[in-house]
């Protein structure tokens, strides 16, 4: 049978700030067929939006082709209806009017987009709320009108970027609950799911199917079959043992054969994650109080953050050999406990080396500074390297964080007047024996 969607080789680059390219999706191809939910997990900036929007057809690709039952999409996919996160209702017609935009815009009659409005009104338990506008409502009514909007056109395939994440728990895990309900009964009136998230816990509630993408171009990770009967026991060992290997996926802890080791590295084939000294060195101290193991889900809902958000500073420990990632928890290695406990200077001296043998870029930079003349180099110098493998602001943002990391370290400063980072002169000497 022909599936829903062929995605092939698919490819997406934008133009940056600077004119720089920059690649968000890297030879993708999928499939999608007709009874499958698929989630699409990833972290932020892995290109899952932009993946869901070529599947939509709304924006030109790159290279590659995406094919909506076996034709080549030119414009706009005609078998699919998107659910968004911010909702995106018009904020001046009624949830009726809301609902039956995108029927008179396909140029359905005004007396069958009323009976199939209300069809689809009366599916997402919005009866009564015809008339009420979106400010009447709460988030859950109103992304209920989201979905109500998109399943009205029938779509052959539903696809929806985040639709949950700007709910409270509770909104979302009713709707959620609601959804597969309706998809496990008669009147669902689209064929397939295709859902973005960054949300494991969901992704292994609600799909057949997930695909994990990496960054830096956003590609295809790995594949997951979620083969648990439905409605999902998220209690259940099953659940816990599927939501474990994504999350070993999703962080990339797994060796990957490909990857270098760390001590070989270049700074483009490791980049340094977003993370601040501060926030990594909060992190292991939190680590460390709980007895130098922690989950990382509740640790997030403790702190009352996404998992997402802690993930940057997860993966800076980590590249710095100060904790290390199974399944969703966190353990602190030998390194981390020692550099948690140790007085300040002792804990700058094991952070200036973890610094220099794992993180690629303060390597480099350390090791420019000291082939230098006089120790120091103009930080526009190593952007110019970095804009060879980053766009401008990722280039920038690698940049200040190695100067961050350096810092602390005490390995080099640098001198926002002049435009210089310069070799510690406590560094000097050490640096002139080090090998090249
Ligand atoms: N129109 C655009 N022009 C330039 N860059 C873009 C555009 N759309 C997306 N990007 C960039 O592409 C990358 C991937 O974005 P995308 O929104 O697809 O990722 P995502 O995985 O969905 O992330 P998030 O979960 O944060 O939404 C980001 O770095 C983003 O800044």
């Amino acid at each position: 049978m022909t599936p829903l969607i062929t995605v092939e080789k698919v490819s997406k680059s934008f133009t940056g700030s600077e004119g720089d390219e920059l690649r968000v999706l890297d030879d993708i191809t999928l499939e999608l067929r007709a009874g499958e939910i698929v989630a699409l997990l990833g972290r932020s900036g892995s290109g899952k939006s932009t993946l869901l929007r070529t599947i939509a057809g709304l924006i030109a690709l790159t290279g590659g082709s995406v094919r909506y039952r076996g034709e080549e999409l030119n414009g706009a996919n005609p078998g699919t209806a998107m659910v968004f996160q911010s909702f995106a209702l018009m904020p001046w017609l009624t949830v009726q009017d809301n609902v039956e935009l995108g029927l008179a815009a396909r140029g359905v009659p005004p007396a069958e987009r009323r009976e199939r409005a209300l069809a689809a009104i009366d599916l997402i338990g919005l009866d009564g709320f015809e008339s009420a506008y979106p400010k009447e409502l709460s988030g859950g009514m109103r992304q209920r009108v989201g979905f109500a909007r998109a399943l009205v056109l029938e779509p052959d395939l539903l696809l929806m970027d985040e639709p949950f994440s700007a709910l409270d728990v509770l909104t979302s895990e009713n709707l959620r609950t609601e959804l597969m309900s309706l998809w496990t009964g008669q009147r669902f009136p689209t064929k397939a799911i295709c859902i973005v998230t960054h949300n494991i816990e969901e992704a292994v509630q609600l799909a057949d199917r997930v695909l994990v993408l990496g960054a830096n171009p956003g590609h295809l990770r790995a594949e997951v079959t979620i083969d648990l009967a439905r409605p999902r026991d998220r209690k259940s060992p099953a659940f816990a043992a599927l939501v474990d290997r994504l999350y070993d996926l999703l962080t990339g802890r797994k060796p990957d054969l490909t990857e270098p080791e760390p001590t070989e590295a270049t700074p483009t084939a490791r980049p340094l994650p977003a993370a601040s000294v501060g926030g990594l060195a909060g992190l292991a101290e939190i680590v460390h109080a709980r007895g130098g193991r922690a989950d990382l889900p509740d640790l997030a809902a403790e702190l009352n953050f996404e998992v997402d958000d802690l993930l940057p500073l997860v993966d800076a420990a980590a590249q710095l050999g100060l904790l290390f990632v199974a399944g969703a928890d966190l353990h602190l290695t030998p390194i981390g406990q020692a550099f948690t406990t140790a007085d300040i200077q002792q804990s700058k001296k094991i952070f200036a080396e973890q610094a220099r043998d794992r993180a690629p870029l303060v390597r480099t930079i350390y090791k420019a500074l000291a082939a230098s003349a006089d120790g120091s180099l103009r930080a526009g110098f190593f952007l110019d390297l970095l804009r060879r493998g980053f766009s401008a602001e990722d280039a920038q943002q690698q940049l200040d964080t190695a100067i961050d990391w350096g810092r602390y370290g005490e390995l080099f400063d640098f001198d926002t007047d002049t435009g210089q980072i310069a070799l510690d002169p406590a560094h000097r000497a050490t640096a002139e024996r080090a090998p090249a």
